[in-house]
């Protein structure tokens, strides 16, 4: 089996994630986003270390498990959901068998408890980021979410399932309003076009509802299409726009209405600029009996009535808090912190983004919570300078897991019980490793399914200090052959290929950052990526994909 050749199998298993797991002659290949049952064709694009891994050409025969009916009719084409087609119950089979083959991995004699669902697996979501865009290569205009496997093709998704059905209202009246106007749209690699995203946050419990349209400010030519006659000034637009929200008749209410100008250069949804049109610029939700006010940008996770099940999880497993100092490590806008206040001395909460630290204390004083801390900076930072000392420690890191350095800071806190809430097990794990070494055991796991209908899903894990001093068998593990900057200031090696390839269309791989990094005297890990041998070769990264790199280090300030 070579790179280019192409087979038909049937997929056997799949791995965490996304990666469907199938044999040919005895060899086994990875094909990303295939499942189980399901006969594909597929090219090997990847053979490297005894390791093929193929891309999906095409589902030739659906799998038993998949449902006949119910599916979301933009499943296969819209990028968003790859478990859609499988019953909410197989979804849950798979993902608990995959979280518990990678715990096994690495722990024994724990307890695992299974997976707890979602309290409900359609319209659970409560943020959507919609993006207008071309629905194929040069239009027509659509609003949506990314077509499967593409950067820059948008699909309209009107009946998209994991949301209430008030978005799709809104995403249809919005996407309609524009089309009538023929107003211009951005196009990703010019940089050029006014609309840009559609954000809708829907409150499950209160039904708030906070909307924004991200424009460019791109205001001179709005009509750029030769069917738009008149010209339309950016007020007016945003006016007819406006009216054309008030009159939906939705199960929510409006808390605002806003327009954000965004002129960055990368394909997210962040703020210039925000105007509101009507109401105001946040919403709030209510939690386990708490109230939160969320501002367009703060993190909240993005399942409500999930989240309510997960934090139960993390409070049962934190156990007896009564006249404890509790920490909660990448804290967000505070709710894990304040579900625990009650029942704790004290909670402190850190949290690297600012903003997110303002909602906490804000929601605490709301909640009449007067026994919690919110402090702002990097755990890594942070937590050697704090004066409280913590008896129980929860922590809940971004994708990536936690920095090395700061996990050896928190287990030198020494605390008896420790829980920890991962939203990517594959990282989770990788800690787990540190944590045993370091004399902490693993009791018990479960997997608390935040996203149906996708392959992603959280993972809570109690850890309690056995009887050995953590101290005293301390694990020197050298960070020398690991690249740190995953966890520095800047941007991880995936954002800056998804960075490179959406503005200049080139693919760079981790060799090339890591090459230009070494040039712009940015750490690498002292081994990361550099020739076995002096006389071995190694590709050199060619002119055109530096100076796409270099923008990339300068877009995310690295240089
Ligand atoms: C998975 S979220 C958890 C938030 C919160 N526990 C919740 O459930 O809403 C992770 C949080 O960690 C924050 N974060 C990321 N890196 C951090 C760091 N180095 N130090 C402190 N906080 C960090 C993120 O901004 C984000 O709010």
């Amino acid at each position: 089996m070579k790179k280019g050749d192409m087979f038909e199998a049937v997929v056997e298993t799949i791995d965490f994630p996304n990666k469907g797991i199938l044999h040919v002659d005895g060899e086994r290949v990875i094909v990303k986003n295939a499942i189980p049952g399901q006969k594909v064709r597929f090219v090997v694009n990847k053979k490297r270390k005894g390791k093929c891994e193929a891309r999906l050409l095409e589902v030739l025969e659906k799998s038993p498990l998949e449902r006949t009916e119910g599916a979301c009719p933009h499943f296969g084409i819209c990028g968003g959901c790859l478990y859609q087609s499988l019953p909410y119950e197989e979804q849950l089979k798979i993902k608990e068998s995959q979280i518990k083959a990678l715990l096994d991995e690495v722990c024994n004699s724990y307890e695992f408890e299974g997976i707890k669902a979602s309290p409900i697996s359609n319209g659970y979501r409560n943020k959507m980021e919609f993006s207008f865009g071309d629905e194929y290569k040069d239009g027509p205009l659509a609003l949506g979410m990314h077509r499967r496997g593409s950067f820059y093709d948008i699909v309209n998704t009107p009946e998209c399932q994991i949301v209430h059905e008030d978005f799709c209202k809104i995403l249809t009246a919005t996407l309609n309003y524009f089309t009538e106007k023929h107003i211009s749209y951005h196009k990703k690699m010019q940089h050029t076009g006014y609309l840009r995203h559609l954000l809708v946050r829907r409150a499950v419990k209160t039904g708030e509802i906070l909307v924004a349209l991200v424009t460019s400010g791109q205001t001179e030519n709005l009509g750029v299409t030769e069917a738009c006659s008149t010209p339309v000034s950016e007020q007016e637009l945003l006016a007819g726009w406006l009216s054309c929200m008030q009159a939906l008749e939705l199960e929510g209410t409006f808390a605002g209405i806003l327009h954000i100008r965004n002129d960055s250069l990368a394909d997210v949804v962040q703020s210039d600029e925000t105007t509101v049109l009507y109401g105001q610029d946040f919403f709030y939700e209510e939690l386990l009996g708490l109230k939160f006010r969320i501002t367009p940008f703060s993190f909240f996770q993005t399942n409500s009535l999930g989240a309510e099940v997960l934090y139960e999880t993390a409070r049962s497993y934190v156990g007896e808090t009564k006249d404890k100092v509790v920490f909660d490590l990448y804290s967000g806008t505070g709710t894990i912190a304040q579900i625990i206040a009650p029942v704790a001395d004290k909670v402190v909460g850190v949290e690297i983004v600012e903003e997110a630290v303002e909602a906490a204390k804000e929601n605490a004083a709301g909640n009449g919570l007067k026994n919690c801390e919110f402090i702002a900076g990097d755990v890594l930072n942070v937590i050697g300078e704090l004066k409280d000392k913590p008896d129980l420690i929860i922590l809940d890191p971004p994708r990536d897991g936690i920095h090395p350095k700061a996990l050896d800071k928190i287990i030198d806190f020494g605390v008896d019980r420790m829980v920890y809430i991962s939203c990517k097990p594959t990282s989770l794990t990788r800690d787990l490793v540190v944590l045993q070494e370091r004399g902490y055991k693993l009791e018990k796991a479960c997997a608390v399914d935040m996203f149906p209908s996708t392959a992603n899903c959280e993972t809570v894990v109690l850890l309690s200090k056995g009887e050995v001093d953590s101290k005293k068998i301390r694990v020197e593990f050298s960070l020398e052959d690991m690249d740190m900057s995953e966890f520095q200031d800047g941007a991880t090696y995936p954002q800056i290929k998804e960075y490179v390839l959406e503005n200049t269309g080139l693919k760079v791989s981790n060799l090339y950052i890591s090459q230009i990094k070494r040039k712009c005297g940015i750490e690498v890990g002292k081994n990361y990526n550099l020739p076995k041998s002096e006389d071995s070769r190694q590709p050199q990264c060619p002119p055109e994909k530096e100076k796409a790199i270099r923008e990339a280090f300068k877009y995310f300030g690295m240089i």
